[in-house]
């Protein structure tokens, strides 16, 4: 093979893998074209050569696809975005039954996609980063190559959001961007928002001026400065109160939730419920183990259908947003505050609903599930590659009754997938 940075080539995408890259070959090579669907011809510019593949991207699209919307989006948040609604739910359905089969080594049955009706504006938390520039501009990264770039309306923001950051980019505030590093938005169906200031420092240039200037937007409920604790994780543990309170709440059909600038909710609300609405059709016993429990969205949410709930959760500030919870929403609850894997061998129920972080379960905690021989398992997951990992370790004890992609992140190739296993006997 003799390709070189800069060649252009002629290739036609076999497949569209989980990325949103388009996968072809060229002579002996494999070469990734963002942006390019499966069937489509395009003439590509090569821009990274490594040992066993090419990246290339679209320079002139030659034959289109009849599923593709529009030309892809530069911003890597928006990765399927040129892909038809419709045909985003059957590529998710797609390549949760690819990854599963291969993991499984066998037909793994995959409902249909649970879709939503609202595919943008959708998202109740963005996070806007702060450009390498004197004068404070915002902005979002951009696929290829990654690097952040100005934006002023970002498509999948709540209306609300939306309306908050467009004022705050109509100020001219000087500011240091080597200190002062993200805007965090949150917002509710009420359309309130809770704004986050995340910096290096506790004061840098700016800051007064801007918290004087969204403590006036009406929407705004709370300002926030969390510090930033390095380089890869936008948020820190150590926030401070500037305006307001550091608190939004929901209203979750029967259920009502708090949440403050650090907590985890799900960033569609139509997609949560629907999600949490499945679940409730799986719950049936008496003693159900929310793991992973954050606030307490999903114990609280199902607290009609069990005798007790005993959530688990490592993060003390989501274990005190989680009892204040539990008060608005009466029921009978344990909540306790420890690692997953060390606080499941001292409890017991007949239902474990587990909705790890990206990196799944521990084997130890999957050791503890199966040593237990808890009869039913929910398993909410934002990344397949763990979940196939966890279900290849727990399915010779547990039979897979259901698996339904959930598309909680309309426009992207992020994923959500629900598991309901019984024990085998
Ligand atoms: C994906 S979130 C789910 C939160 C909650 N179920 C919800 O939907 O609102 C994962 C949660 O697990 C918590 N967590 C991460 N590692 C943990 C561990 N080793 N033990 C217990 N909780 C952990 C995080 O703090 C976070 O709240």
């Amino acid at each position: 093979m003799n390709l070189e940075i800069g060649q252009k080539i002629e290739v036609e995408a076999f497949e569209l893998d989980r990325f949103g890259q388009g996968v072809c070959r060229y002579q002996d090579m494999v070469v990734f074209v963002y942006g390019l669907l499966q069937g489509e011809k395009a003439l590509v510019t090569v821009t990274k050569l490594k040992k066993t593949y090419v990246i290339a991207e679209i320079k002139k699209l030659l034959i289109p696809s009849k599923i593709r919307k529009t030309v892809a989006s530069k911003l890597g948040a928006l990765d399927l975005y040129h892909v038809q609604d419709k045909e985003q739910s059957i590529h998710q359905k797609q390549v949760t039954q690819d990854t599963l089969n291969r993991a499984l080594g066998y037909d793994v049955l995959v409902s249909d996609t649970l879709s939503g009706e609202q595919t943008l504006n959708y998202r109740n938390k963005v996070v806007y980063h702060v450009l390498n520039d004197s004068l404070m501009r915002l902005g979002l990264y951009q696929k290829e190559p990654i690097e952040l770039i100005e934006v002023h309306t970002f498509i999948l923001n709540s209306l609300s959001i939306q309306r908050t950051i467009s004022k705050i980019q109509q100020q001219s505030i000087e500011v240091d961007p080597l200190i002062f590093k993200h805007i965090v938005l949150r917002s509710n169906e009420q359309g309130q928002v809770l704004v986050t200031l995340v910096a290096y420092e506790k004061e840098f240039k700016g800051l007064t001026e801007l918290v004087q200037v969204i403590k006036n937007f009406k929407e705004v409920v709370g300002i926030t400065l969390n510090i930033k604790p390095n380089e890869k994780q936008i948020l820190g543990t150590t926030s401070y109160l500037l305006h307001g309170k550091n608190e939004l709440s929901f209203k979750l059909n029967h259920t009502q939730l708090k949440i403050n600038d650090q907590s985890f909710l799900q960033v569609n609300q139509e997609m949560m419920l629907k999600t949490y609405d499945l679940i409730a059709t799986y719950v049936e016993g008496k003693k159900l183990i929310d793991c992973y429990s954050g606030v307490g969205s999903i114990g609280l949410y199902l607290r009609h259908k069990v005798k007790e709930i005993i959530m688990i959760e490592n993060n003390p500030e989501n274990i005190v947003m989680a009892k204040e919870n539990a008060k608005l929403n009466p029921g009978k609850y344990q909540i306790l505050e420890g690692d997953a894997k060390k606080m499941i061998k001292h409890v017991d129920g007949d239902i474990l609903v587990i909705d790890p972080p990206r990196n799944g379960l521990d084997p130890q905690f999957i050791d503890t599930i199966i040593n237990k021989r808890i009869p039913q398992v929910i398993y909410l997951s934002c990344e397949l590659n763990t979940l196939q990992r966890d279900l290849k370790i727990l399915s010779p004890h547990y039979e897979i009754k259901e698996v339904t992609p959930i598309r909680m992140f309309p426009q992207t190739t992020s994923m959500e997938t629900l598991v309901l296993l019984t024990r085998k006997i």
